[in-house]
């Protein structure tokens, strides 16, 4: 049996395996993503690297690999990223490292989002195991938090919301913002609460992901296969 170490691992370096020379390639955020970039770096390709966090861009510096700013490019050929969970038709809960912003905004400029993980995360349904991170500007957040709520439950799913802490102060993104935990419990329809969280005032984004991966690499105990995309 492998550990979720060596899953990840192996996820990794066959998603780098994928990246061809003269890309601009999405360097995505997190324990999985950290094994690709890893791989990445040691193919040593010429190519052109968007971080999506402040933790990416440090890593990928220190292994001398090339990175350029988000404005810089008009597109992004491939973007490489973990999640916390891949339900059916590869939708995603993401941002348990409180990246979800920076990497929603390099996937939304992405042609190919190829999402890799090790086998607990492949869920039959989203929201049954990790909480859905939802992003909120600090002035007047528990005001957001309420219009959450008040979202939560008219989709339908849990509504108990806990704003992320570090330490004894509240955790703040790299962009300065908040992050409230939903425990969501089972979300039957992710689309529906995606455009409802998108549409409340003083939510900057939310951690699903929903028909964004275009391709879906899963490590179990006997190798790394592929998951159907979005029909
Ligand atoms: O904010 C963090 C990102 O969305 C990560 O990609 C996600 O949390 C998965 O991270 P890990 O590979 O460490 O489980």
């Amino acid at each position: 049996m492998t550990s979720a170490d060596q899953q990840k691992k192996a996820v990794g370096k066959a998603a780098a395996a994928l990246i061809q020379p003269g890309t601009v390639v999405g360097l995505g955020t997190g324990s999985t993503a950290k094994f690709f970039v890893d791989a990445l770096a040691a193919r040593g390709l010429d190519i052109a690297c968007v971080p999506t966090s402040r933790q990416t861009a440090e890593q990928a510096e220190g292994l001398g690999m090339r990175l350029v700013d988000l404005d810089a490019v008009e597109h992004i050929d491939i973007t490489v990223d973990g999640a916390d969970e891949i339900g059916p038709g590869l939708a995603l809960i993401k941002g348990a490292g409180g990246a979800l912003l920076r990497e929603k905004l390099v996937w939304t400029l992405s042609r190919r989002c190829i999402v890799i993980a090790d086998a607990s995360k492949h869920v039959a349904q989203l929201g049954t195991v990790f909480a859905l991170p939802i992003e909120v500007v600090p002035f007047g957040h528990g005001t957001t938090a309420a219009r959450i709520r008040a979202v939560l439950q008219a989709c339908g799913v849990g509504s108990a919301v806990t704003l992320r802490m570090k330490g004894d102060a509240p955790y703040l993104t790299d962009n300065g913002n908040l992050i409230y935990d939903a425990q969501c419990g089972a979300i039957g329809d992710p689309g529906q609460l995606a455009t409802r969280l998108k549409a409340t005032t003083g939510v900057v984004e939310h951690g699903l992901f929903v028909g964004m991966a275009t391709e879906g690499l899963l490590a179990t105990d006997d190798g790394v296969r592929s998951l159907a995309g979005p029909t």
